[in-house]
Formats: structure tokens, C-alpha cells, sequence
């Protein structure tokens, strides 16, 4: 192989592995509840500048979050099979080209805001990114099974983050839509965690399978997936949204707790991983609703 093959070849997996720190599905579907966000803020349709500034710059700074995730994780990463072959533990990209990265981005993230957004979607923002990269990360998921419910609260605030992009203002609609992802994560999680217990285990991750058990987790996970069901209704409950909204809310519901259900059942974890994509797919398919019924 020439010399310029392997440069090639070395230059396109260091652009894979940057791509990869940004965690881009998770990123995506974050981006996605920010923009439904924006686009609930207002009657018509949502001026340029922040929808355009405000993606980016959420966008950036979730991406930025990530990749400092992998890098305060990289010794735990490195003893479970779902994350081994992540960039640091597999040895692509090294600590100062991770950190060189995330700061980069995330100076970049912070500057689009202040400058081309508005100074409280900046602020909000970067708790966000300190609530996860930091607080959840370093402290959260190793001090308490409940890390998740807490940590959950930067994963819950884009919508917040984008309706803010709009109106400088915190909303209670906006606090809503929070709301409805922050009780999502649990079951979101657990579900994925309770098939991942053994790996949690051995990494030494205090997570509720691990310190409470399997049976108790999947108690817990219906027990959050009906509060789901009740909090997903106060769109419509305050008038913020209408009948395609608390139909596609209802059947999304009650297709959650089914997997739920038969998880508590059958303790099965396969069922567990189907849950947990159904899991990705009820957020989308929840906030798509709201963003469609808007326009109704
Ligand atoms: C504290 C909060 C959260 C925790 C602990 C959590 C945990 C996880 C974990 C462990 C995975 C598996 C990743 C993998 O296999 O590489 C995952 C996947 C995913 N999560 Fe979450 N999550 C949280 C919040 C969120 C939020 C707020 C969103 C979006 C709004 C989200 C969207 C997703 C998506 C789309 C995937 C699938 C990624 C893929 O297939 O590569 N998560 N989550
Ligand atoms: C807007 C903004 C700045 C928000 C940042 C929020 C953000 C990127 C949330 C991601 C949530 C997530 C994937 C948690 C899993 O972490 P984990 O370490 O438990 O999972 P892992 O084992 O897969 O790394």
C-alpha cells in the first residue's frame, strides 16, 4: 500500500472517530426535540436566525457534552462490551485530541449563542453540558441509582433550550415538553440497563439493576412508563395541543407500556432491548405529533 493510502485510510477513520464522540443519534433526536421546540414557540413560522443559530449551537454543545463523556469515561467504557471499542478505550484518538475537540466545539457552540441567539438559550445551554458532561458523568452515575432520574434533566431540557432560542423567555409549555422527556429517561435507560446489568456490574456502575435488582427495575419501569402516559397528556390538558395529539400520545402510550408489561412478565431481555428502541421511537414519533398538530 503507498504512503498516501494509509494516510487516506488513517484520515477517514479519525473523521469516524470524531463523528463518534458526538454520540450523532443521540445528538439528532436531541436536536429534533430542540426544533419542535422553537417551532411551538410561535403561531407561523419560526424566524431564520434561531432556528438556524439555535440548532447549531444546541447541537454543537450536546456534541460537546459527549465527547467530554467519553473522555471522563474512558476506564469505564474500557470494561464494557457495548463501549470497548469506543475512540479512547480503543485506542483511535488520544485524551488531547478528545478534550481538544469537545472544548473546540463547545467554544463554538457557546459563542453562536451568546452572539447570534440569545444570552439565556447560552446560559441554559451550558448548564445542560456541565448537568451531563460533568454533574451526571463524574458524580451522578457513580454515587446513585438514581443517576439517571437526576442526570435525566440536561437530556430533558433542548425543548426548553430551542423554545428559549425563540422567545428569550422560559416558557411553561416549554417546561411541559421538559417534563415529558425527563420521566421518559428512566424507562428509556432501565430498559437498555436491565439487559446490560452483568456489564454495569462489572464496571462497578451503581445502576438500579445492579444495586436493586432486575425485578424491582422492571416494577419501576412500568411504574414511570404510566406516569409517562398521565404527563404526556398535559400538552392537551392545557390547550397547547390538540386531537391528533392526544391520540397519537394515547397509542404511543399505551404501545409503551405493553413492552413494559410483558418485560415485568416474561423477564426477558430481549424484550428489555425491544423496549428500549421502542423507547427511541416514542420520543420521535411523540414529538413529531406535537409538531404536526401545531400546524393543525
Ligand atoms: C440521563 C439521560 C440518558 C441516559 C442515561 C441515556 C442512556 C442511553 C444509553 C446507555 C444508550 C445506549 C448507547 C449505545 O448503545 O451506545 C442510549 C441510546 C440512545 N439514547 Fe439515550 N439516554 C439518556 C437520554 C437520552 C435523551 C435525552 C435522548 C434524546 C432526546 C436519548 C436518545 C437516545 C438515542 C436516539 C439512542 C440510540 C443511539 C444509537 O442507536 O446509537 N437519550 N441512551
Ligand atoms: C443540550 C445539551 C448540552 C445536552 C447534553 C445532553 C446529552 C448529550 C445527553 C446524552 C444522554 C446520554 C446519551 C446519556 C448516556 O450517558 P452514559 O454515559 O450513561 O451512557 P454510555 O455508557 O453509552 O456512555
Amino acid at each position: 500500500m503507498s504512503e498516501q493510502m494509509i494516510n487516506d485510510s488513517t484520515n477517514t477513520i479519525s473523521w469516524k472517530s470524531y463523528y463518534e464522540l458526538c454520540k450523532p443519534k443521540v445528538v439528532l433526536l436531541i436536536i429534533f426535540t430542540a426544533v419542535v421546540g422553537m417551532f411551538l414557540a410561535v403561531p407561523g413560522m419560526v424566524p431564520w436566525q434561531p432556528l438556524v443559530f439555535g440548532t447549531i449551537g444546541i447541537g454543537l454543545a450536546a456534541s460537546s457534552a459527549a465527547a467530554i463523556n467519553h473522555y471522563l469515561d474512558q476506564k469505564f467504557d474500557a470494561k464494557m462490551a457495548r463501549t470497548k471499542g469506543r475512540p479512547l478505550p480503543h485506542g483511535d484518538l488520544n485524551g488531547t485530541q478528545v478534550l481538544g475537540f469537545a472544548f473546540t466545539i463547545g467554544a463554538i457552540a457557546m459563542l453562536v449563542l451568546i452572539f447570534l441567539v440569545n444570552e439565556l438559550t447560552a446560559f441554559l445551554t451550558f448548564l445542560s453540558l456541565i448537568g451531563y458532561a460533568v454533574i451526571y458523568t463524574v458524580y451522578l452515575k457513580h454515587a446513585t441509582p438514581q443517576n439517571i432520574v437526576i442526570g435525566g434533566a440536561a437530556g430533558a431540557a433542548p425543548p426548553v433550550l430551542g423554545w428559549s432560542a425563540v422567545t428569550s423567555t422560559i416558557d411553561p409549555h416549554a417546561l411541559l415538553l421538559f417534563l415529558i422527556i425527563f420521566i421518559w429517561t428512566p424507562p428509556h435507560f432501565w430498559a437498555l440497563a436491565v439487559a446490560r446489568r452483568e456489564e454495569y456490574a462489572k464496571a462497578d456502575i451503581p445502576m438500579l439493576p445492579v444495586t436493586h435488582g432486575a425485578e424491582f427495575t422492571r416494577l419501576h419501569i412500568v411504574f414511570y412508563t404510566v406516569l409517562l402516559i398521565l404527563v404526556s397528556l398535559l400538552p392537551y390538558l392545557t390547550g397547547m395541543s390538540g386531537m391528533l395529539y392526544l391520540v397519537s400520545a394515547i397509542g404511543l402510550g399505551f404501545g409503551f407500556l405493553y413492552y413494559a408489561v410483558l418485560l415485568k412478565k416474561t423477564a426477558d431481555d430481549i424484550i428489555a432491548m425491544k423496549a428500549f428502541k421502542y423507547s427511541i421511537l416514542y420520543l420521535m414519533l411523540l414529538f413529531a405529533a406535537l409538531l404536526i398538530d401545531h400546524y393543525l
